[in-house]
């Protein structure tokens, strides 16, 4: 910080070292990096639990190495980390501690706030969470009529939906298949809709997850949700208890919307939305897999805290992962990552990652209250591999951008795959290994000429390759080890807020649409004369109402 109060990240001299380093390696190539240095493809790998990192296809040399840990010696990126997991109020926009970390600590752990040890209460919740999981799956908890539950909906939107929407995805295999979990997060009736048209009442559970329980999709949704039941088993209000649950911190709100507060489990204000999966959020979740698997999962997420608090900065997986995308977009000017799983069960993890990283690290004011005078955090995107092969993939290897992307695939199919597509892995796996190959290495002209294409179309059919990837690699896609790689991701935003210096934590880039929808609503309902509306809105919403007959 400088003497005004002000941090110019872009002046220090660890930013000016690197810029000057950048500029120096000028055209860096992988070719030449690999042919350089016969060990770099086993020297440039971390191990985390049981993720092997490779990073060895990036535009780096040691020298990059060390000056990106110089620069987050500089902005203390390890003391900001120590500061979070002991529970300091480090999200100064909204004062507040910023303990997801706790949410996975040990029995007895010890994680202060205020000066109360909050790990009781995390693990009483979790018993909770337990008990009432496998009366669900036992069949114990009985809907309003008697039958057992077959179908949970999870109401919820944005933390309260992303996070168990894709573990539900990513664990399938290790779900009770007699037990479908379903997902409602728009307040577009359809959503709602789809989710419930071919269900039955009687044998169907709400989990309403809200942190707040104010957010309107979801309060919108829930009251729908409770009028289609009470509908459907010509009930009133007392079938609601059977039939409802809510996951908040709000308990008050809970139970004015006429949930039992005995059926709220609850979390606190020091869990971030985003990272409150691992919270009550994760009921449906729990649900699905049973209490032993997510605490697996639980166990996961541990290991990466552990090594995130504790490995040397050299081995340090997240701190790698978030110099590497400051490298790339605060000294090449990438303006995105990739995220390419290479499994179908992994479907919605980058939907996932994009809130964790775009809502935390989206921010252009300082932690010091100032603009930021440096790129922030990248705009997240992917889908399964193979799939964008056939699709964005040509973007990628032959467009104009620099696009990091992240790999991530597994040795083994889940155990229950049918044994006729057992050998279908391979397959997948090769694609895997074949595209960072040609991502980082292309294809010469010369090589291209030698196989005999006419030279008009060379220049087409060339590689420059050189697009850098990190290949993530572990055994199989477990409970633990989709618990790892979360961690893995929540901790490099973490690094890349500490080092961007602002506050990953808060969202008030969320306000604004949600004020002025409130505000326009009435226009559109009432054709009301809504003080404030641009002429281009105007308009619009005049068009609206034409168009729906008002
Ligand atoms: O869980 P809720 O309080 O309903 O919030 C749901 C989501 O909406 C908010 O607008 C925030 O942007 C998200 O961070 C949050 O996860």
């Amino acid at each position: 910080m400088n003497a005004d109060g002000r941090t110019r990240l872009n002046q220090t001299p660890e930013w000016t070292s690197l810029a000057k380093h950048r500029e120096e390696l000028g055209e860096v190539r992988l070719r030449e990096l690999f042919a350089a240095d016969s060990g770099r493809g086993a020297g440039y790998t971390l191990q985390v639990g049981d993720l092997h990192v490779d990073y060895s296809k990036h535009l780096i040399t040691d020298e990059t190495l060390r000056l990106l840990r110089e620069l987050a010696a500089a902005t203390d990126v390890f003391g900001l980390r120590d500061a979070m997991f002991r529970g300091e109020k480090i999200n100064t926009t909204e004062d507040r501690a910023v303990l997801h970390t706790a949410l996975r600590a040990a029995r007895d752990a010890v994680v202060e706030v205020d000066g109360e040890n909050v790990v009781p209460a995390v693990h009483t919740v979790l018993d909770k969470m337990s008990a009432f999981a496998e009366k669900v799956r036992s069949g114990e908890w009985r809907g309003h009529t008697g039958r057992r539950i077959r179908t949970v909906v999870n109401i919820g939107i944005g933390g309260s939906d992303l996070g168990p929407a894709m573990a539900y995805e990513a664990l399938r295999s290790f779900t009770d298949r007699e037990l479908a979990v379903r997902f409602v997060s728009n307040v577009d009736g359809a959503d709602l809709h789809e989710a419930v048209r071919d269900l039955d009442a009687a044998e169907t559970l709400f989990i309403i997850a809200s942190k707040t329980f104010t957010t309107i999709e979801t309060i919108t949704n829930a009251t729908s949700a409770r009028d289609w039941l009470l509908a459907e088993l010509k009930a009133g209000p007392d079938a609601v208890a059977a039939h409802f649950v809510a996951l908040s911190t709000n308990a008050e709100k809970v139970a004015d919307f006429g949930i039992d507060t005995a059926n709220m489990f609850a979390f606190w204000d020091w869990v971030g939305g985003r990272y409150s999966f691992d919270s009550a959020i994760g009921l449906s979740l729990m649900i699905a897999i049973g209490p032993d698997r997510f605490r697996e999962m639980l166990e996961g997420f541990r290991i990466v805290d552990e090594h995130f608090r504790t490995a040397p900065a050299e081995s340090n997986a997240p701190l790698l992962m978030g110099l590497l995308g400051v490298w790339y977009g605060n000294f090449f000017d990438a303006q995105s990552h990739a995220v390419l799983p290479y499994s179908h069960y992994l479907s919605r993890f980058t939907a996932y990652l994009q809130q964790l990283d775009m809502e935390s690290n989206g921010k252009s004011t300082g932690r010091d209250g100032h603009p930021v005078d440096w790129q922030t955090g990248p705009v997240v995107w992917g889908t399964p591999g193979t799939n964008g092969q056939h699709a964005y993939y040509q973007l990628i290897h032959q467009g104009t951008k620099l696009i990091p992307a992240d790999f991530i695939g597994f040795a083994e199919p889940v155990e229950d795959l049918l044994p006729g597509l057992v050998s279908q892995h391979d397959l997948l796996m090769a694609n895997f290994f074949a595209q960072t190959q040609a991502l980082a290495f292309g294809k010469t002209p010369d090589e291209v000429r030698a196989e005999g294409v006419p030279e008009e179309l060379v220049p087409h059919k060339t590689f420059m390759g050189n697009h850098p990837t990190t290949t993530i690699l572990a055994r199989e896609l477990t409970p633990s080890v989709l618990g790892q790689l979360i961690a893995l991701y929540e901790h490099k935003v973490f690094v890349q807020g500490a080092i961007w210096n602002i506050d990953s934590f808060d969202q008030w880039g969320v306000e604004l649409g949600k004020v002025l929808a409130k505000r326009v609503e009435p226009a559109l309902t009432e054709g009301a004369e809504v003080a404030g509306l641009d002429e281009s809105t105007r308009a619009l919403v005049a068009k609206y109402r034409e168009l729906r007959g008002r």
